[in-house]
């Protein structure tokens, strides 16, 4: 199995952030992390990171055929990112919309998504565990799936 995590813009400065909503763990740490709970479960687990909406819908463009479950945290694109939802759409891969802080809580744009409808489920607010949340979540929706 394949699990792709797409991180949006300005992910990759999570440390610098504000640390009420994202903590201080740098994105690297999170990513190990994710990796290593794959890696026991023997599940490949890749990540992508990108400022620029385009470079995230050729990434999946690429890649979209191998993947069985995407994780994405759009971030600023949740709002408007809707070339990444159609890339996602062209090979039908489930995906889980993720927010590592609680963007209902934060209110105003922070709370509007365009993904969150056509997503499996969403996970907001748990800070870098919300990554690992998705993981879980992924495996029981893939093995759920695998035995209906
Ligand atoms: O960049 C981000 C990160 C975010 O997606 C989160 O993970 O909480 C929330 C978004 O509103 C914000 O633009």
């Amino acid at each position: 199995m394949n699990i792709l995590i797409i991180n949006g813009p300005n992910m990759e400065l999570l440390e610098r952030r504000e640390e009420n909503y994202y903590g201080r763990i740098p994105w690297g740490d999170i990513e190990e992390r994710i990796k290593n709970l794959g890696r026991s479960q023997g599940i490949d687990i890749t990540s992508y990171q990108s400022n620029y909406e385009g470079d995230i819908v050729e990434y999946i463009h690429k890649h979209g055929q191998e993947v069985d479950v995407i994780i994405i945290n759009p971030a600023s694109l949740t709002i408007n990112g809707y070339s990444i939802l159609e890339a996602i759409n062209i090979y039908q891969i489930p995906f889980i919309e993720v927010h590592m802080s609680n963007i209902y809580q934060r209110g105003g744009w922070h709370a509007k998504s365009i993904f969150s409808k056509h997503a499996i489920g969403v996970v907001v607010g748990f800070k870098d565990f919300t990554y690992d949340m998705a993981f879980h979540a992924s495996i029981l929706y893939l093995e759920g799936r695998k035995n209906s």
